[in-house]
This record gives C-alpha cells, structure tokens and sequence, in this order.
C-alpha cells in the first residue's frame, strides 16, 4: 500500500523541493499552503491512508504551531519544519506529541527528513516489547514508539516474555525495566538470550537506580543497550533507532551472503543450512533433486550471454513459484537443486514432471527475442548417513536423463513418465 503525507506548506520554493523529497520515498503527497485548505483536503480522506503530515510550524491563517495540532487531533503523526530559530519556538514545538522537529538550516535537512520518511515506513512492520511493572511508565515509552508508527507490546510481568516473543515474530526489540517485582531485569535478559540471539532480537536495558554495575550487568547478561531513566526523548529515539538499524544492517548483510547473485536464489551454502535445519526436525523421508539446463551453452552462444541470464533468472522465478516452500538453490552455472522433506521421490515425481513441461512450454523474452529451454532432473531419495550423500544420487540420475536425450526426469523408481 503507497501512503499519503499531507504537506502542509506556505513557502513556495520549500513546497516544491518538499514535494520531490516526499515523492522519491514512494510516498503520495497530498499539499496545501494554508491550515485551510488542509482541513478541506484532509475532510475528504481517513486518516489511516497517512504516514504522517509534513507542517510548517508558522503559516499564514495558523501562525503559532495550530496545525500541529490540527494533524495530532486528527491521529496523523506529525513531523515539524520550521525557519524559527527561536528557542522558545523549539521548546513549544517538542512539548506537543510529534514525531520530530527540523529546522529549515540548510539542504542536509532534506536528506534527513527523507530517511526519517523511510524508517517510519519500515517502523510499521517492526514491533517493539515494552516490560515495566508500572503502567505509567509503560504508557509513556508506548506512546513515544507509537509516534514513530511502530508495532507496540507491552508486558507487565516478565513470566510470559519466551511466550510473548515467540507468538510475535516481528519483535525485534525489547526494552525492559530491571525492577520487575520479585524479578531482576538483568536474570531475565540472560534467559531471554538463551532462546533468541542478538541477531534477531535486541535488548534495552532500562533502570531508575544510578549504579554503574546494573549497567554492566546487562550488557554482560546479553542487553545490547542501556537506557537510564528518567531519559530525553531524543535519547530515547537515538538508542531505539541505533538498534533496530542495527538488526537490519545484519539482516542484509546476511541476506547478501545467503543468495546468488544474478538470480536471488539461496546459494549452495545457505541451502544445505536450511536442509540441516529441516532434517533435525524430521526423520522420515526426503527427496532431493538436481537439475541443469540443457544445451544451455548453445543460448549463449547464439543469443548472447545477456539472454542466457534472463533465462536463468526467469527459470529461476519458475522454480520458486513451483518449490518455494521447500528449499531450493542455485548450486553454480545452470545447475539447481530442491529438497523436500517428508515426501518420498514417488510422491515428489509428479511435481517435478510438471515443473519440467512448464520449462519446456515457457519462452524466455528478452528484447522481442524469445527462445525455449528444456530442463533435466535427476531425482532420489536414497540417503546415506549425511545428505550430501543424495547429491551423488540424484547426479547420477541426472546424467542418466542427459543421456537419454535431455529434458526428461529420472528418479531411482522405473516409472512411467520417465
Ligand atoms: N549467461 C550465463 N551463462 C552462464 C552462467 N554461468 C554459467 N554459464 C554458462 O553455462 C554454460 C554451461 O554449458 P555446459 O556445461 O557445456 O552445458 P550445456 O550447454 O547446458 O549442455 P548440457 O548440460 O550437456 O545439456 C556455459 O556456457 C557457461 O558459460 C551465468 O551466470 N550466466
């Protein structure tokens, strides 16, 4: 879904430099020069198809921050502009509920507003646990992550936290207090961390006492941060972005270092990673599966190397269209491999046959040229203390089919689609 942000700008010049920042985050603007004119166009829409408003603190029929409080009142999140540089100016600005405040100093504000637009996209999708024997205290930190559009939890006792963090996967950061009745934070985090790791899961530690070692404590116990109270906002949101940026940065470079390049398939590594992790949970019957295109040499040599990607990388959407909820990979070249856990090469084989006739009847397009390409399959389930072992197999299989004239499935059973 593409969001609205409702600008609300009197200067020209700001308006339309405004508006291109705005539409570059894939954001719709919706504009308007006067708090007017916004209350006309804003009439008209529900206020849950806004990210938030963009507001000028100072304009002509709203001189002193009304619209400020025109878009809160309104539940859109509000992030300020402002030429003022008046300190009571700012102070009046931070004492209403926005999300942040910029003041118009120079182009490098553009550059902020546009990140801040892309994390609060991001935020929606990113919850944050709150644990905290004080309602009050609770309500306060919700209330500032809720600005930011993330997914708000709150807990009042720390017994249900293993429970809580599993049944909400989206949880990627916890803050919580080191007072939690008879419980100590710090005990907490360190059980915490025995079931989820720090590159899924961060952790705030949070206390009103002012002793260095609780501190310490937490950072050794497994918290990945600290956050002393009373705090700032400013404070606040700077650790909880740092954070959360933190696991996305991890998330990447993860993702990076799991996948092909040209295709975005799992490379070989991360597959057998994945197949490891299946096998641990199941023991009965697999099949695994190698495939290589064939004749795939000749569509590089007569249409180009170019053409030859784009057949591997639509050959690759095909595959994960067909096997993507079982672990599939691109091994190397034109070579893929899939596995599935608990289906023997009897049940497997029709999946695999018609995946192949969907290679077979697909053309590849690039540039108006179309051509076909065949698949063969070499399919087992024979298994030999490790999986790599089926590799072997199903190579075997594989080269019987590319022997016996390509674009053909072969498995260890005499069947009759073969
Ligand atoms: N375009 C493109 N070609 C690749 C890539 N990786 C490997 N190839 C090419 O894939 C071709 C594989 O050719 P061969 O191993 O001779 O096999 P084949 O032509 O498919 O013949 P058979 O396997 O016997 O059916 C070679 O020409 C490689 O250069 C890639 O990422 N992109």
């Amino acid at each position: 879904m593409k969001y609205k942000v409702l600008l609300i700008e009197h200067d020209a010049s700001s308006l339309r430099v405004l508006k291109r920042v705005i539409g570059k985050s894939n954001l719709d603007v919706v504009s308007a020069t006067t708090l007017t004119q916004a209350k006309a166009i804003f009439s008209t829409t529900p206020p849950e198809a806004y990210l938030c408003a963009v507001v000028d603190y100072s304009l002509p029929d709203a001189p002193n921050g009304e619209a400020i409080d025109f878009a809160l009142d309104s539940f859109v999140p509000v992030i300020v502009i402002t030429s003022s540089t008046q300190e009571d100016v700012r102070e009046h600005i931070l004492s209403k509920a926005v999300i942040d405040y910029i003041p118009k100093q120079n182009a490098q504000i553009y550059d902020y507003l546009s990140r801040l637009l892309q994390r609060l996209q991001k935020n929606k999708g990113v919850g944050v646990l709150v644990v905290d024997t004080s309602r009050r205290r609770r309500a306060a930190m919700i209330s500032l992550l809720q600005r930011h559009n993330f997914d708000t939890h709150e807990l009042a006792k720390p017994e249900q936290i293993l429970d809580y963090l599993s049944t909400y996967s989206n949880i990627r950061l916890m803050i919580i207090d080191n007072q939690l009745g008879d419980i100590v934070g710090i005990d907490v985090v360190a059980d915490v961390r025995k079931h989820f790791h720090k590159d899924t899961l961060s952790i705030i530690g949070s206390s009103e006492q002012q002793s260095p070692t609780v501190l310490a404590n937490f950072l050794k116990s497994g918290a990945d941060d600290y956050l002393a109270k009373p705090y700032c906002h400013e404070e606040f949101f700077v650790r909880v972005m740092q954070n959360v940026e933190y696991l996305e940065q991890i998330a990447l470079i993860r993702k990076t270092a799991n996948a092909d390049y040209l295709t975005g398939l799992p490379n070989r590594r991360h597959f057998f990673n994945q197949v490891h992790e299946q096998l641990r949970r199941s023991h009965t019957k697999h099949t695994l599966a190698l495939m290589d295109l064939d004749l795939f040499k000749t569509i590089n040599d007569t249409y180009g190397h170019d053409h030859g990607d784009v057949v591997l990388k639509e050959f690759s959407k095909l595959l994960e269209k067909h096997f993507g909820k079982f672990c599939i990979s691109r091994f190397g070249g034109e070579e893929f491999c899939v596995f599935i856990v608990d289906m023997d090469e009897a049940q497997a084989l029709p999946l695999f046959e018609d995946f192949r006739l969907a290679v077979s009847e697909k053309k590849f397009t690039r540039k108006g040229v179309s051509v076909n390409c065949t698949v063969s399959i070499g399919v087992t389930s024979k298994f030999k203390k490790k999986v790599e072992s089926m590799l072997g197999y199903a190579d075997e299989n594989l080269y019987r089919a590319k022997d016996a004239g390509r674009n053909q499935v072969i498995s260890d059973l005499p069947i009759s689609t073969n």
